[in-house]
Protein backbone atom coordinates (compact mmCIF):
# COMPACT_ATOMS: atom_id res chain seq x y z
CA UNK A 1 0.00 0.00 0.00
CA UNK A 2 1.01 3.63 -0.95
CA UNK A 3 0.51 5.75 2.73
CA UNK A 4 0.81 9.13 3.15
CA UNK A 5 1.87 10.53 6.82
CA UNK A 6 -0.12 13.70 7.92
CA UNK A 7 1.64 14.39 11.10
CA UNK A 8 5.32 13.19 11.43
CA UNK A 9 5.96 13.16 14.85
CA UNK A 10 6.48 10.77 17.73
CA UNK A 11 3.83 8.73 16.39
CA UNK A 12 4.24 9.67 12.24
CA UNK A 13 7.80 8.22 12.99
CA UNK A 14 6.62 5.23 14.63
CA UNK A 15 3.73 4.71 11.99
CA UNK A 16 5.97 4.95 9.13
CA UNK A 17 8.41 2.23 10.81
CA UNK A 18 5.71 -0.42 11.29
CA UNK A 19 4.38 -0.01 8.13
CA UNK A 20 7.52 -0.20 6.19
CA UNK A 21 8.48 -3.25 7.96
CA UNK A 22 5.22 -4.51 6.79
CA UNK A 23 6.09 -4.08 3.30
CA UNK A 24 4.16 -0.89 2.49
CA UNK A 25 5.78 2.21 1.12
CA UNK A 26 5.19 5.96 3.06
CA UNK A 27 4.94 8.16 -0.13
CA UNK A 28 4.81 11.47 1.91
CA UNK A 29 5.33 12.91 5.26
CA UNK A 30 4.30 15.85 6.06
CA UNK A 31 4.82 18.43 8.77
CA UNK A 32 3.57 21.70 9.17
CA UNK A 33 6.62 23.32 7.47
CA UNK A 34 6.30 20.86 4.10
CA UNK A 35 2.56 21.40 3.81
CA UNK A 36 3.22 22.41 0.14
CA UNK A 37 4.76 19.26 -0.92
CA UNK A 38 0.64 17.86 -0.69
CA UNK A 39 -0.18 19.93 -3.89
CA UNK A 40 2.80 18.24 -5.56
CA UNK A 41 1.45 14.73 -4.91
CA UNK A 42 -0.83 12.33 -6.93
CA UNK A 43 -3.74 11.53 -5.05
CA UNK A 44 -4.88 8.14 -7.21
CA UNK A 45 -1.47 6.90 -6.38
CA UNK A 46 -1.87 7.33 -2.30
CA UNK A 47 -3.95 4.05 -0.81
CA UNK A 48 -4.71 5.46 2.79
CA UNK A 49 -3.60 8.75 4.38
CA UNK A 50 -2.42 8.47 8.41
CA UNK A 51 -2.99 11.61 10.55
CA UNK A 52 -1.81 12.05 13.82
CA UNK A 53 -0.98 15.91 14.40
CA UNK A 54 -2.23 18.66 16.40
CA UNK A 55 -5.69 19.61 17.78
CA UNK A 56 -5.09 22.75 15.69
CA UNK A 57 -4.07 20.74 12.62
CA UNK A 58 -6.21 17.81 11.73
CA UNK A 59 -9.39 18.70 10.96
CA UNK A 60 -7.64 20.80 7.87
CA UNK A 61 -5.53 17.49 7.25
CA UNK A 62 -8.70 15.27 7.71
CA UNK A 63 -10.70 17.87 4.63
CA UNK A 64 -7.53 17.47 2.27
CA UNK A 65 -7.78 13.76 2.50
CA UNK A 66 -11.56 13.29 1.90
CA UNK A 67 -11.59 15.86 -0.47
CA UNK A 68 -9.05 14.07 -2.43
CA UNK A 69 -11.00 10.74 -2.01
CA UNK A 70 -7.77 8.97 -0.21
CA UNK A 71 -9.71 6.53 3.08
CA UNK A 72 -8.19 8.45 6.08
CA UNK A 73 -7.66 7.12 9.34
CA UNK A 74 -7.07 9.98 12.25
CA UNK A 75 -5.88 9.33 15.46
CA UNK A 76 -5.34 13.25 16.76
CA UNK A 77 -6.86 14.18 20.26
CA UNK A 78 -8.80 17.32 21.40
CA UNK A 79 -10.81 18.51 18.20
CA UNK A 80 -13.81 16.01 18.27
CA UNK A 81 -16.49 19.29 18.51
CA UNK A 82 -16.00 19.31 14.62
CA UNK A 83 -16.44 15.91 13.78
CA UNK A 84 -20.12 15.90 12.96
CA UNK A 85 -18.83 17.96 10.15
CA UNK A 86 -16.42 15.43 8.76
CA UNK A 87 -18.51 12.88 8.74
CA UNK A 88 -20.76 14.87 6.79
CA UNK A 89 -18.02 15.79 4.02
CA UNK A 90 -16.91 12.16 4.07
CA UNK A 91 -20.93 10.63 3.52
CA UNK A 92 -20.50 13.74 1.00
CA UNK A 93 -17.36 12.59 -1.14
CA UNK A 94 -18.38 8.63 -0.69
CA UNK A 95 -15.27 8.85 1.18
CA UNK A 96 -13.90 6.57 3.86
CA UNK A 97 -12.97 8.01 7.48
CA UNK A 98 -11.67 6.21 10.18
CA UNK A 99 -11.73 8.25 13.97
CA UNK A 100 -10.14 6.59 17.40
CA UNK A 101 -9.40 8.16 20.34
CA UNK A 102 -6.40 4.84 20.90
CA UNK A 103 -6.01 2.75 18.56
CA UNK A 104 -4.44 0.14 20.78
CA UNK A 105 -5.73 -3.56 20.94
CA UNK A 106 -5.61 -3.55 24.97
CA UNK A 107 -7.12 0.04 25.31
CA UNK A 108 -9.81 -1.06 23.44
CA UNK A 109 -10.53 -4.09 25.67
CA UNK A 110 -10.24 -1.94 28.62
CA UNK A 111 -13.16 0.25 26.87
CA UNK A 112 -15.21 -2.47 27.32
CA UNK A 113 -14.49 -3.72 31.03
CA UNK A 114 -14.94 0.11 31.58
CA UNK A 115 -18.49 -0.46 30.18
CA UNK A 116 -19.05 -3.30 31.68
CA UNK A 117 -17.72 -2.40 35.31
CA UNK A 118 -19.94 0.77 35.18
CA UNK A 119 -23.01 -1.68 34.59
CA UNK A 120 -21.76 -3.11 37.56
CA UNK A 121 -21.59 0.03 39.67
CA UNK A 122 -24.65 1.90 37.95
CA UNK A 123 -27.22 1.24 41.42
CA UNK A 124 -24.09 1.26 43.95
CA UNK A 125 -24.83 4.66 45.03
CA UNK A 126 -22.20 4.28 48.18
CA UNK A 127 -19.22 4.36 45.62
CA UNK A 128 -17.84 7.67 44.13
CA UNK A 129 -16.20 7.29 41.08
CA UNK A 130 -13.17 9.24 39.79
CA UNK A 131 -10.52 8.88 37.06
CA UNK A 132 -6.47 9.67 36.78
CA UNK A 133 -4.70 9.84 33.33
CA UNK A 134 -0.78 10.12 33.39
CA UNK A 135 0.86 11.63 30.17
CA UNK A 136 4.24 13.26 29.14
CA UNK A 137 4.86 16.99 29.11
CA UNK A 138 4.54 17.18 25.40
CA UNK A 139 0.77 16.30 25.65
CA UNK A 140 -1.04 19.28 24.31
CA UNK A 141 -4.74 18.34 25.56
CA UNK A 142 -6.47 17.35 28.91
CA UNK A 143 -8.35 15.00 29.63
CA UNK A 144 -6.08 12.56 26.95
CA UNK A 145 -8.94 11.79 24.35
CA UNK A 146 -8.87 8.23 25.98
CA UNK A 147 -9.96 9.44 29.10
CA UNK A 148 -12.82 10.68 27.00
CA UNK A 149 -13.92 7.76 25.47
CA UNK A 150 -13.74 6.18 28.98
CA UNK A 151 -16.27 8.96 30.98
CA UNK A 152 -18.48 8.59 27.99
CA UNK A 153 -18.84 5.05 28.82
CA UNK A 154 -18.95 5.74 32.48
CA UNK A 155 -21.32 8.51 32.15
CA UNK A 156 -24.18 6.13 29.62
CA UNK A 157 -24.31 3.21 32.48
CA UNK A 158 -24.44 5.87 35.51
CA UNK A 159 -27.69 7.37 35.43
CA UNK A 160 -26.40 9.91 38.32
CA UNK A 161 -23.96 11.61 36.87
CA UNK A 162 -24.63 14.04 34.31
CA UNK A 163 -20.73 14.94 33.09
CA UNK A 164 -17.20 15.39 33.49
CA UNK A 165 -14.53 17.86 34.29
CA UNK A 166 -10.85 18.15 35.12
CA UNK A 167 -11.04 18.14 38.81
CA UNK A 168 -9.02 16.60 42.02
CA UNK A 169 -11.91 16.80 44.17
CA UNK A 170 -13.51 13.02 44.49
CA UNK A 171 -16.87 14.42 46.15
CA UNK A 172 -17.64 17.84 44.74
CA UNK A 173 -20.71 17.61 42.86
CA UNK A 174 -22.88 14.07 42.74
CA UNK A 175 -23.40 14.62 39.10
CA UNK A 176 -19.66 15.31 37.81
CA UNK A 177 -17.31 12.33 37.09
CA UNK A 178 -13.83 14.39 38.00
CA UNK A 179 -10.81 13.79 36.01
CA UNK A 180 -7.30 14.77 36.84
CA UNK A 181 -4.65 15.06 34.10
CA UNK A 182 -1.06 14.52 34.99
CA UNK A 183 1.83 15.48 33.35
CA UNK A 184 4.72 13.19 34.00
CA UNK A 185 7.61 12.04 31.37
CA UNK A 186 8.18 9.81 29.45
CA UNK A 187 4.40 8.30 30.29
CA UNK A 188 2.96 7.26 27.07
CA UNK A 189 -0.87 6.67 28.71
CA UNK A 190 -1.77 5.23 31.45
CA UNK A 191 -5.57 5.42 32.08
CA UNK A 192 -6.85 4.23 35.77
CA UNK A 193 -10.84 4.58 37.00
CA UNK A 194 -11.11 4.64 40.88
CA UNK A 195 -14.72 3.54 42.13
CA UNK A 196 -13.77 4.52 46.20
CA UNK A 197 -16.43 3.84 48.96
CA UNK A 198 -16.04 3.91 53.32
CA UNK A 199 -16.25 0.24 53.02
CA UNK A 200 -14.09 -0.77 50.03
CA UNK A 201 -12.21 -0.05 46.70
CA UNK A 202 -12.14 -1.14 43.12
CA UNK A 203 -9.77 -0.15 40.63
CA UNK A 204 -9.09 -0.59 36.62
CA UNK A 205 -6.08 0.59 34.72
CA UNK A 206 -4.73 0.49 31.64
CA UNK A 207 -0.98 1.04 31.58
CA UNK A 208 1.15 1.71 27.82
CA UNK A 209 4.71 0.16 27.87
CA UNK A 210 5.38 2.48 24.87
CA UNK A 211 3.79 3.94 21.88
CA UNK A 212 4.14 1.04 19.55
CA UNK A 213 0.47 -0.68 20.76
CA UNK A 214 -1.19 2.86 19.43
CA UNK A 215 1.03 2.89 15.84
CA UNK A 216 0.44 -0.91 15.34
CA UNK A 217 -3.17 -0.19 15.31
CA UNK A 218 -3.27 2.32 12.80
CA UNK A 219 -1.24 0.75 10.61
CA UNK A 220 -3.64 -2.41 10.68
CA UNK A 221 -6.88 -0.30 10.78
CA UNK A 222 -5.05 1.74 7.64
CA UNK A 223 -4.77 -1.98 6.02
CA UNK A 224 -8.57 -2.76 6.45
CA UNK A 225 -9.77 0.31 5.52
CA UNK A 226 -8.20 0.51 2.07
CA UNK A 227 -11.52 -0.62 0.29
CA UNK A 228 -13.98 0.41 2.65
CA UNK A 229 -16.44 3.34 2.65
CA UNK A 230 -18.21 5.45 5.62
CA UNK A 231 -17.74 6.80 8.82
CA UNK A 232 -15.83 3.52 10.52
CA UNK A 233 -14.35 3.07 14.42
CA UNK A 234 -13.39 0.36 16.32
CA UNK A 235 -16.90 -1.13 16.32
CA UNK A 236 -16.12 -1.67 13.01
CA UNK A 237 -12.82 -2.58 12.62
CA UNK A 238 -12.65 -5.06 16.01
CA UNK A 239 -15.14 -8.29 16.65
CA UNK A 240 -15.79 -7.73 20.10
N1 LIG B 1 -5.44 7.72 18.87
C1 LIG B 1 -4.31 7.22 19.38
O1 LIG B 1 -4.16 5.97 19.54
C2 LIG B 1 -3.20 8.13 19.75
C3 LIG B 1 -3.36 9.46 19.55
N2 LIG B 1 -2.34 10.34 19.78
C4 LIG B 1 -2.57 11.71 19.40
O2 LIG B 1 -1.89 11.94 18.18
C5 LIG B 1 -1.47 13.29 18.08
C6 LIG B 1 0.02 13.33 17.75
O3 LIG B 1 0.75 12.81 18.83
P1 LIG B 1 2.36 12.82 18.81
O4 LIG B 1 2.87 12.19 17.58
O5 LIG B 1 2.77 12.32 20.13
O6 LIG B 1 2.63 14.40 18.74
P2 LIG B 1 3.92 15.17 18.15
O7 LIG B 1 3.81 16.57 18.65
O8 LIG B 1 5.15 14.39 18.42
O9 LIG B 1 3.66 15.15 16.57
C7 LIG B 1 2.73 15.95 15.93
C8 LIG B 1 3.28 16.32 14.59
O10 LIG B 1 2.30 17.01 13.83
C9 LIG B 1 2.96 18.02 13.10
N3 LIG B 1 2.07 19.08 12.64
C10 LIG B 1 1.72 20.24 13.24
N4 LIG B 1 0.88 20.94 12.45
C11 LIG B 1 0.70 20.21 11.34
C12 LIG B 1 -0.04 20.40 10.15
N5 LIG B 1 -0.77 21.51 9.94
N6 LIG B 1 0.00 19.43 9.21
C13 LIG B 1 0.74 18.31 9.40
N7 LIG B 1 1.47 18.09 10.50
C14 LIG B 1 1.45 19.01 11.46
C15 LIG B 1 4.02 18.52 14.06
O11 LIG B 1 5.02 19.19 13.34
P3 LIG B 1 5.93 20.31 14.04
O12 LIG B 1 6.68 19.58 15.11
O13 LIG B 1 6.73 20.81 12.91
O14 LIG B 1 4.95 21.31 14.59
C16 LIG B 1 4.52 17.21 14.67
O15 LIG B 1 5.55 16.65 13.91
C17 LIG B 1 -1.89 13.94 19.39
O16 LIG B 1 -3.13 14.58 19.23
C18 LIG B 1 -2.05 12.75 20.36
O17 LIG B 1 -2.97 13.01 21.39
C19 LIG B 1 -1.13 9.91 20.25
C20 LIG B 1 -0.92 8.59 20.50
C21 LIG B 1 -1.94 7.59 20.28
O1 LIG C 1 -0.86 12.26 23.27
C1 LIG C 1 -0.60 11.06 23.53
O2 LIG C 1 0.55 10.67 23.73
C2 LIG C 1 -1.71 10.10 23.56
N1 LIG C 1 -2.88 10.52 23.15
C3 LIG C 1 -4.07 9.74 23.04
C4 LIG C 1 -5.15 10.32 23.93
O3 LIG C 1 -5.25 11.56 24.04
O4 LIG C 1 -5.93 9.55 24.50
C5 LIG C 1 -3.83 8.27 23.20
C6 LIG C 1 -2.74 7.89 24.15
O5 LIG C 1 -3.22 7.97 25.45
C7 LIG C 1 -1.47 8.69 23.96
Amino acid sequence: MNIIILGYGKMGKIISEIAESLGHSIVAKINIDNRHELDQLNPAEIDVAIEFSQPEAAVENIKWAISKEIPIVSGTTGWLAQKPELDEMTLKYGGAFFYASNYSIGVNVFFKVNQYLAKLMGDQNDYKVSMEEVHHTEKKDAPSGTAITLAEGILENITHLKTWKLSEEVNADEQVLPITAKRIDPAPGTHIIRYQSAIDDIEISHTAHSRQGFALGAVLVAEWIKDKKGVLSMDDFLSF
